[in-house]
């Protein structure tokens, strides 16, 4: 799959990409619990350092401000060495800086699943996520995963469907993706996908 930084250039660890509610946040911290490695999210990074719901940010200060924040986070947590798993922000691949940023982990993961999935997991689970334009639920969706996809596709090392399955079943996925990728000679300093370091 075409990157823009090299294909497991990165040390950082893994990073997953995806739009709003593919189960970022939920399969990365099952992932690092089974690889043992530290998990965070960037969303919760940033709010630390904000001192406010991202729900705020965007109210107060408009998706500007909050994607120059993103920016930040994303730059500071892609600088570590060591391996990590890291859910991303649905928007973050919208800026190159932050698509050269994820070039520093070893694979990245996207989640995808249909735009019906998506707001249905939406609905269930608004999570103080703002808006993003005008339209309703489903066409903002649409809309706006037509847009992200080619830039989802060109930081991904691999695409983890998410549509019918339970976040274990797509952590094991992203796995054995993972375990794939390594046996396909790229450079990762990972375990094996199992949690054992080289
Ligand atoms: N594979 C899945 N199947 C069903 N529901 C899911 C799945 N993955 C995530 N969810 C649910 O969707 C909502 C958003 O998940 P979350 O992990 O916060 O996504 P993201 O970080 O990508 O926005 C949560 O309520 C979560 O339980
Ligand atoms: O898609 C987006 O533009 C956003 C997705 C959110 O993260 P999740 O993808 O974890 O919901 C969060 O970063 C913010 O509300 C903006
Ligand atoms: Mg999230």
């Amino acid at each position: 799959m075409a990157r823009e930084s090299g294909p497991g250039g990165g040390s950082r660890g893994i990073a997953l990409v995806g739009y709003r509610a593919t189960g970022k946040s939920t399969v990365g911290r099952i992932v690092a619990d089974r690889l043992g490695w530290p998990f965070e999210d960037a969303d919760r990074a940033l709010e630390r350092r904000a001192g406010k719901p991202i729900a705020a940010i965007f109210a107060e200060q408009g998706e500007n401000a909050f994607r120059d924040l993103e920016q930040r986070i994303l730059a500071e947590l892609a600088d570590g060495r060591s391996p990590m798993v890291l859910a991303t922000g649905g928007g973050v691949v919208l800026r190159q800086e932050n698509r050269d940023a994820l070039g520093r982990f070893g694979f990245v993961a996207w989640l995808a699943a249909r735009p019906e999935t998506i707001a249905d997991r939406l609905r269930a689970d608004p999570d103080g996520r703002p808006a993003l334009t005008s339209a309703g639920l489903l066409d903002e969706v649409a809309s706006v995963l037509e847009r992200r996809e080619p830039l989802y596709r060109r930081v991904a090392s691999a695409v983890v469907e998410t549509d019918g399955r339970s976040p274990e079943q797509v952590a094991e996925d992203l796995l054995d993706r993972l375990d794939r990728a390594m046996r396909g000679g790229d450079r990762f300093p990972a375990p094996d996908s199992r949690g054992r370091m080289p």
